[in-house]
């Protein structure tokens, strides 16, 4: 072992890795495997055509979150309400069938810890900091809000860590993201990661493992580190990663999955020794200062898109990159948008509180903080909040979060995905815009020819009571 120093995802990798082969490649111990109903069926098939079995079932845990529809679940009776779109049915069904035949845990759709797998992962205190997490979903980046190196894998991999509990992988080189200083009024944890994008772009972060550091994420709640570490991804980084402390332990302290008593001191005491070695170097730095973030939206399609809210629609000209200029073309047009206009004359007929980016519970506090008191504009046709699992859901009801957001017009939700995605009934009709506090605005995300505008739940939530783009400090503060 090198006494050099080492950076945190160095620690983590040298603690996982149990050969490394001469063309550079490692095999590498995974610790948690997080499987939803999209990417397991042809692994668990693949299974099953093999005659082979899962390795460590108990370090798999497997949720429905994508398809299911997040209007009510339950009849009066209590029964399971069936799905109507057939293909999403039969991926819910295969997953319900499969846990069990594989010895796998599974969280079903009416269960109260159900929700999105990247909220329910460090909710359940299933992912841990020093882990290797793997998910056959992109956005598993996302558990690094916890310490924990993690990363999406294809279905095919999936079947592998399904199999044997491990992967091969070469190592990634490293990148920080340094950011000190004071966030202004207004800025949250995805004003600053939409910030990150648009400095680095989406491609920033491509072949490397991001580190986030400097004192505005040790500030950060542990929710707030889960939202820019779920973007890591959309910079193009395999994994985003924040060194855990008291916070972070605190966070997991007690939860069901948490190591407990002796294991959970001799756990501590390894995470607090992981956090990058004073004078380690990263291949890559970027430093951006706190005070230069602002409440940030997107406007075209691409999560790089990105400008304070104070800002105009840019035009193609404004970019050096010939490739770039004929991207936001194409955007644009997409878009609707016309260069010059003010962002905060651009109107929304949807609003979308949600995804595994932004529905832990103090995005439904920051999102009900705006609301009250105050309602939908009439231009708002479509407007819903949906907490990230059953767990959110209930602890915002306890706090009265969601009579707030029923009284200003907007629907309350069952967990899931939802219009992250569109893989299930809720959908932003073609041409429509929406305010949304997704982590994708790609062409067609949230339906075909829907149009999207990410930002925060403050954000969100002000757009949603003026009908356009709006600067949440206007309303608060
Ligand atoms: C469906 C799934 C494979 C996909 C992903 O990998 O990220 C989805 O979660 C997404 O956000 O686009
Ligand atoms: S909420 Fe969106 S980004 Fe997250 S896992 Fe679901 S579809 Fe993917």
């Amino acid at each position: 072992m090198t006494t050099a120093p080492r950076t945190l995802y160095q620690k983590i990798w040298d603690a996982h890795v149990i050969e490394t082969r001469d063309d550079g490649t490692s095999l590498v111990y995974i610790d948690r495997h997080l499987v939803h109903e999209v990417t397991s069926p042809q692994a668990f098939e693949g299974l099953r055509t093999a005659g082979r079995t899962v390795r460590r079932p108990d370090l798999t845990l497997a949720v429905p979150d994508h398809n299911l529809p997040t209007t009510a679940r339950k009849d009066a009776a209590g029964n399971q309400l069936p799905i109507a779109d057939l293909e999403s049915a039969n991926q819910l069904a295969t997953l319900r069938r499969n846990a069990p035949e594989f010895g796998i845990r599974y969280i079903d759709a009416t269960d109260r810890e159900q929700g999105i797998v990247h909220v329910v992962g460090p909710e359940q205190g299933f992912s841990l900091p020093g882990a290797t997490i793997v998910c056959g979903d992109s956005h598993t980046a996302c558990h690094g809000g916890v310490g924990a190196l993690a990363f999406g894998i294809g279905t095919t991999e999936v079947e592998h860590v399904l199999a044997t509990q491990t992967l091969l992988l070469k190592q990634s080189k490293t990148m920080e993201v340094r950011i000190d200083g004071q966030l202004g009024p207004g800025v949250t944890p995805k004003d600053v990661v939409l910030h990150i994008i648009g400095v680095t772009g989406m491609g920033g972060g491509t072949g490397h493992v991001i580190e986030y550091r400097g004192n505005v994420f040790e500030e950060m709640s542990i929710e707030g580190r889960l939202t820019v570490c779920n973007m890591a991804i959309e910079g193009g980084a395999r994994s985003g990663l924040i060194a855990p402390d008291e916070k972070t332990f605190a966070y997991l302290k007690g939860r069901p999955y948490a190591p407990k008593g002796e294991d959970w001191d001799k756990a501590v005491a390894w995470w607090k020794s992981l956090a990058t070695d004073a004078g380690a170097s990263f291949d890559k730095s970027v430093v951006i200062r706190a005070e230069d973030i602002q409440p940030t939206v997107t406007w075209g399609t691409s999560p790089e898109d990105t400008s304070a809210i104070g800002g105009v629609v840019p035009s193609p000209e404004d970019f050096t990159d010939a490739s770039k200029r004929d991207a936001v073309k194409v955007s644009l047009d997409y878009m609707g948008l016309t260069p010059g206009t003010r962002l905060t004359d651009v109107e929304v007929q949807n609003v979308f509180i949600g995804s595994c980016t932004n529905s832990r519970i103090e995005d439904i506090r920051a999102a009900a903080a705006v609301l009250k008191g105050r309602h939908k504009a009439d231009n708002v046709r479509w407007a819903i909040v949906v907490p990230g699992s059953g767990l959110v859901k209930e602890q915002a009801e306890a706090e009265g979060l969601d009579k707030i957001i029923v009284d200003a017009g907007l629907e309350w939700r069952e967990p899931g995905c939802s219009a992250c995605l569109a893989m299930n009934p809720d959908k932003v009709p073609a041409g429509e815009r929406c305010a949304s506090t997704s982590n994708r605005n790609f062409t067609g995300r949230q339906g075909p020819g829907s149009r999207t505008h990410l930002m925060s739940p403050a954000m969100a939530a002000a757009a949603a009571v003026t009908g356009r783009l709006t600067d949440v400090r206007e309303l608060v503060g």
